[in-house]
């Protein structure tokens, strides 16, 4: 199968301008990219593009599939699909599932599963311990052999320095990423659910401090540091976490971190009143924070975006801030939203943002995705950076509408996606 996509734009990696280019897809590959290709060969399809921006497809190395387990939230065909809408064609998806994927079973399962669905290139990321209980070590060997890219606790912190300083030496011996989410249970008080800080005060709301960030952060960068391992910082929030990733980076230790589209755009005094829609974990925190977060987004010390997409039902995200489950999704806003809000505002390139969501978290985690190059992977995004929309979460293709975001109008909305050089979603009418 050929495939032309006609009269669109491609980054230009020198200048970081948009310059016109045609792409020609051959079975899954890119076979060339230039100007007016149509003219020497012949295709099975040209899909005219009218002047919309071809991308590499986007990776997001931390989403919620929530399958096996909890399909009410999430399933793999479902948050497969949103990734697609979203502009992803890679996801790696986080282990703290029912039951959690601490078997190589589970991860082969989750892989043929997400072949099926076929929306997006699903990687699992197995889990540090048993059921993610915090003792007993899984079997990274046998979960790498599976498929899994990493391993990660996700959703709750690994409270022993000693259990995780093994899974750094194992891991290690593997090169399988860490990938941390860091909290410290000690330091948190029952019903937490907001930043300890402003917000919290007005509204008499149990506070998550930055410190139980930080002090994993600190405290892993410590464990990792004689052990060669590969440790990934989750969702980083605190001005904190990211002073002791910039030391270890200076230091030339393996520490990479991602960040979230929340933490970059939201702070604790944009909540508008007790609404579990902006309950999320780590917390949205101070606008210091925020700022500190973009500018070492910009400076590398932060190395790229993750969603951290996290479905909820309705029902769930209907109780109170202090019963309601933590997370937001985020697979079909991301794009769109740091287009909008970072990059027209002049805070990021367009190159950066790109960057920042496909080339970086592929060479960060070894994959050869993530560039939009002759005789690579053609997985592809295409983007209208013109047409301004409003974000409606009933449209989402994710089960989980939970987003704080409802409302919000953007530019930049992806509107066709290719995997392995097939179509995987398509924009039928405009403005949905
Ligand atoms: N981020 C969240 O607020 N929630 C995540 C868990 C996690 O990423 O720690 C979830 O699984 O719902
Ligand atoms: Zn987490
Ligand atoms: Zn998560």
């Amino acid at each position: 199968m050929k495939r032309l996509l006609k009269n669109g734009k491609v980054l230009d990696r020198t200048t970081g301008e948009l310059v016109a280019a045609d792409v020609l897809v051959e079975g899954r590959k890119v076979a060339k990219i230039g100007p007016n290709l149509a003219q020497n060969v012949t295709v099975d399809q040209v899909v005219e593009l009218g002047g919309k921006l071809i991308l590499p497809g986007l990776i997001d190395m931390h989403i919620h599939l929530r399958e096996p387990g909890f399909e009410a939230k999430e399933t793999i065909a479902t948050g497969t699909k949103a990734a697609a809408r979203g502009g992803f064609t890679t996801v790696a998806c986080m282990p703290n599932t029912r039951p959690v994927t601490d078997q190589p079973e589970t991860v082969r399962a989750i892989r043929e599963k997400a072949r099926q669905g076929g929306g997006a290139r699903v990687l699992p990321i197995a889990a540090i311990t048993q059921g993610s209980q915090g003792k007993e070590l899984t079997n990274f060997a046998a979960l790498k052999e599976a498929g899994a890219v990493a391993v990660s606790d996700d959703g709750v912190g690994v409270q022993n320095p000693r259990v995780m300083k093994e899974a750094m030496c194992q891991a290690a011996q593997l090169d399988m990423p860490v990938v941390a989410h860091c909290e410290e249970e000690a330091l948190l008080v029952p019903g937490a659910c907001v930043h300890d800080g402003v917000f919290a005060e007005k509204h008499g709301l149990p506070g998550i401090p930055s410190e139980s960030e930080a002090i994993h952060v600190g405290r892993d960068i410590l464990l990792a540091e004689d052990t060669g391992v590969h440790y990934h910082v989750c969702h980083i929030s605190a001005e904190a976490s990211v002073r002791l990733v910039r030391e270890a980076k200076s230091r030339g230790q393996r520490v990479t971190a991602e960040v979230t589209p929340h933490h970059l755009l939201l702070c604790e005094e944009d909540i508008p009143s007790p609404d579990p829609m902006f309950k999320m974990n780590p917390p949205l925190r101070r606008k210091r924070d925020r700022e500190v977060l973009l500018e070492a987004l910009k400076d590398g010390t932060i190395d790229f975006i993750a969603t951290d997409h996290a479905p909820h039902t309705a029902e769930e995200k209907a109780r109170s801030m202090t019963e309601a489950p933590f997370g937001i999704v985020g697979l079909e806003t991301a794009f769109p939203l740091l287009y909008t809000h970072l990059v027209l505002t002049g805070k990021l390139t367009l190159l950066e943002l790109v960057d920042k969501m496909s080339r970086i978290p592929a060479e960060c985690f070894g994959l050869p995705y993530g560039t939009l190059e002759e005789g690579k992977t053609a997985d592809l995004t295409v983007v209208d950076l013109e047409e301004e929309r409003e974000i409606h979460p009933a449209e989402f293709l994710s089960k989980g509408k939970n987003t704080p975001f409802a409302g919000w109008k953007g530019k930049g909305w992806p509107v066709l996606t290719l995997l392995e050089g097939e179509i995987v979603w398509e924009q039928q009418t405009p403005g949905v």
